[in-house]
């Protein structure tokens, strides 16, 4: 019985490559240093799994920005628009764009990977395109490893998996059809990887997980079978994860590949119908994914055994591999690097970050495979011990916050009135002007912000000096609102690491680490809050900031929270009881810290919500339960005002269409979402749908530095007013921009509110 580990986070135990990357491109370090730093990363992940004793390790799961753009350059799948570059440049400009005076390409889409918070490259397609090989850093990773003894199995996207996740950019066919070009690239590909002397190549096919349509599926059956000629004897693993193959499971079984790996942390049913299946011949080797590549929770043997074994009297020993339910990218490095702090103190003994999992890995083999060495024996009777200890821990159980969520009623998520009535009377109390203007409620997290935050955590500055740099922030951010005559107001979040940690921080019932960093996109990380045990809020959260930046201007300045939703999915939850449970124990915490808002005299209060549509489970069948509870946790967190007061909510990267009486559920006064970039495309859905409520579509990209025009938005939101009525409308950016710099910021909202005033001023002559 073999270990494998599916892939292993890249950014370093200290974010080396973030640092090494952005220093490259504020051309600080030369490529060359670049590459260096990568290639010391990639040294130490290799190492540190060989220590761990696994036996399939993998190459070309490192990436310097993205694995879908590698697999975009690697199979030559390059837009036009970048196609006079080479190189980083290239490889660069398609991530983030490149604006110079030669040139001037905007960058690829980004979105979700799958139900995570990792974000890929979107691959873009053309009818007829061609495809050619470039498999430079995949052999080149492949030497590395094995100039250090190390024989590698380097893992690449499939096929079906890397044109489903693409996009059409001209209308007239199916990205599926470009399947009979791209088959030949991949057989050149094996061909070469052949020649390096592999073994095994893993072939990631993440949209098992999906439900797949007939052309999807017979698409899967002509890749494979192809393959299965065209291989030079390199075995194939193919991978699945985030859920179980479902439907799709006769298909999988039928493909001829030597290894089937299971995800059976997200589902261990499947295990029960695959050792049952008919197609299962005694030849497959089925991979188990047993060690969650996506929490942080210590792994609990006996129940993992109790899977091996049971697939072990069915197959034997020979035809199973033990190992990680995905990558690792999705955990953060090293848990050894906390120092004890009180609070991480008892939990930490529950954890297992990518290091410890390794050995997690390679101690389920042994046990599995009756290594009956003593000490391992005493391990598993450990892991038993401090399993039992969780459970019955003090930390974990707060009676008074279950007892509330058990007596939650229906009218606990339900406002006083309608949102027509409180419409007049919120009309009545705010007299905001027609296309009122806002912003999503961060302003630029420079490096004097960031530096500041880091001093004041490491004590070498007094809280009172701390305090003193953020009201002087605070206050320039009212200041300079004002002065560009935006109508609703934000404190700017400066206070704020991140708008799930900082919550994190204040909240009973989460930890959170020093250096638990994971990959969000490209060079951004986030530090995902641990939630261990029944969440309440000890004290107001951000009644302070929001009063005092209320108290400098006599505008309305919004109150801004992260929603109960958002908290959960961007936090790493414990798995000992239902998410919807701790989700409901999350609304009730931010409903109080509505109500201690609203009687602070903040009028107006936005919940965001930017990951109700990436919490959605990967098949639709399991949609309707998730969007229950999800929906209903909003409203709880929502309803406990009075009909004067203006719930907002806002959601960025979020397709509508399929969700959309959903989102009306949610019944917020205000939604902002991100349009910009779709030119008001996104808006569709609630024109069709006849969304009641008043909605801010974005009308400038907060991605890119670049400032928009007073026409641009101009035109963008006549065409909002042509879909909605134009009482309704709001005036806002696309998102937050924290990740933005002042210079831009400030001449992009001077234009959006002359854009608004232009648009009041023809609304005003028509009447
Ligand atoms: N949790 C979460 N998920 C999300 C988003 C989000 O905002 N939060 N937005 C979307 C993704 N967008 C993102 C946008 C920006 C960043 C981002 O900027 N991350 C920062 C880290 C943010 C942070 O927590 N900063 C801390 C600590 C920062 C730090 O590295 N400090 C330095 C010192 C400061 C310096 O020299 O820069 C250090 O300790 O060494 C702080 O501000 O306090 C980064 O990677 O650089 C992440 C995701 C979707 N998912
Ligand atoms: N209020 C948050 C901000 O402005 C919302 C961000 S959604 C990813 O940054
Ligand atoms: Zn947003």
């Amino acid at each position: 019985m073999k270990s494998i580990v599916l892939g292993y986070p890249r950014i370093g135990k200290k974010r080396e490559l973030k640092k090494a990357t952005e220093a490259y491109w504020k051309k600080n370090i030369t490529e060359n240093q670049l590459q260096e730093t990568a290639k010391e990363i990639k040294k130490a992940n290799w190492l540190e799994q060989q220590h761990a004793g696994i036996d399939l390790i993998s190459s070309n799961d490192f990436s310097l920005y993205d694995q879908m753009l590698d697999m975009c350059i690697t199979l030559g799948s390059i837009p036009k628009r970048f196609q006079d570059l080479i190189g980083l440049k290239q490889y660069f400009a398609m991530a983030r764009g490149l604006q110079t005076d030669k040139v001037d390409v905007t960058a690829m889409e980004m979105t979700k990977w799958f139900d995570t918070n990792y974000h890929y490259i979107v691959p873009e397609f053309t009818t007829g395109q061609a495809f050619s090989l470039n498999p430079e850093k995949i052999i080149k990773e492949i030497r590395e490893a094995k100039s250090l003894g190390i024989e590698t199995k380097p893992v690449i996207i499939g096929p079906i998996t890397f044109l489903l996740l693409g996009k059409e950019k001209v209308e007239g066919f199916h990205r599926l059809d470009l399947l009979p070009s791209l088959l030949p690239i991949y057989k050149k590909l094996f061909n070469q990887i052949a020649a390096e002397g592999v073994e095994y190549v893993q072939v990631d096919e993440p949209v098992f997980a999906q439900d797949l349509e007939n052309k999807a599926q017979s698409a899967f059956k002509k890749a494979y079978s192809y393959f299965a000629n065209n291989r030079n004897g390199i075995k194939l693993i193919l991978a699945n994860y985030f859920d179980c193959y479902g439907d799709n499971l006769n298909l999988a079984l039928d493909l001829p590949v030597e290894v089937l790996h299971l995800d059976l942390v997200r589902c261990n049913l499947q295990l029960d119908d695959i050792l049952a299946h008919p197609l299962l011949d005694g030849q497959k080797i089925l991979s188990l994914g047993v060690v969650d590549g996506r929490n942080i929770w210590k792994n609990d043997y006996e129940k993992s055994l109790r899977l091996i074994e049971k697939a072990k009297r069915k197959v034997g020993k020979a035809n199973l591999w033990v190992g990680t339910s995905c990558s690792l990218l999705h955990s953060p490095v090293a848990l050894s690097l906390e120092k004890a702090n009180e609070q991480l103190d008892e939990v930490k003994q529950w954890l297992a970050f990518s290091e410890e999992k390794l050995s997690e890995v390679v101690t389920l083999q042994k046990l599995a495979n009756e290594d009956t060495d003593e000490s391992l024996l005493e391990e598993l009777k450990e892991n038993q011990r401090i399993h039992k200890l969780r459970r019955s821990s003090k930390l974990i159980h707060n009676a008074s916050v279950k007892e509330r969520v058990k007596n939650l009623t229906e009218q606990d998520a339900q406002r006083l009135s309608t949102f027509q009535e409180r419409q007049i009377i919120q009309r009545r109390e705010l007299n905001l002007p027609l296309f009122p203007t806002t912003t999503i409620g961060s302003f630029p997290q420079t490096q004097e912000v960031r530096v500041q935050r880091r001093k004041f955590k490491k004590n070498e500055i007094s809280s009172q000096a701390y305090d003193a740099f953020l009201m002087k922030e605070t206050e320039k951010a009212i200041n300079f609102q004002e002065e560009i005559g935006l109508d609703v107001l934000v404190h700017g979040e400066f206070e704020r690491n991140d708008m799930v940690e900082y919550f994190g921080e204040s909240l009973e019932g989460f930890a959170f680490t020093q250096f638990g960093w994971v990959q969000s996109y490209g060079t951004r990380c986030v530090k995902p809050p641990i939630i261990f045990g029944d969440v309440s809020r000890p004290e107001p959260m951000t009644v302070k900031w929001s009063s005092i930046a209320q108290s400098l201007s006599k505008k309305y300045v919004k109150g801004m929270l992260t929603g109960p939703v958002t908290i959960l999915q961007w936090s790493f939850v414990r798995n000992d009881q239902p998410r919807a449970v701790t989700c409901n124990q999350i609304a009730l915490a931010i409903r109080d810290e509505v109500c201690d808002l609203e009687k602070a005299g903040i009028k107006i209060i936005q919940i965001d919500e930017p990951a109700i549509r990436e919490g959605l489970p990967l098949r639709k069948d399991d949609w309707a339960n998730y969007l229950q509870w999800a929906i209903k946790a909003f409203r709880i967190s929502a309803s406990g005002v009075a009909d004067a007061t203006q719930i907002h909510t806002h959601m960025c990267y979020s397709e509508f269409n399929d969700i959309i009486d959903d989102i009306a559920g949610m019944d917020a006064d205000v939604i902002t979402i991100e349009t910009s970039r779709s030119k008001m495309e996104l808006l569709q859905a609630f024109v069709d749908f006849k969304y009641p409520n008043e909605i801010g579509p974005g009308v400038y990209d907060i991605h890119s530095p670049r400032v928009p025009t007073v026409q641009e938005m101009e035109n963008l939101l006549l065409t909002a007013s042509e879909l909605l009525p134009i009482e309704n409308l709001w005036v806002n950016p696309d998102c937050g921009l924290k990740t933005r710099d002042w210079p831009e910021t400030k001449a992009a909202l001077e234009n959006m509110v002359r854009a608004a005033k232009s648009l009041r001023q023809k609304q005003l002559l028509k009447v």
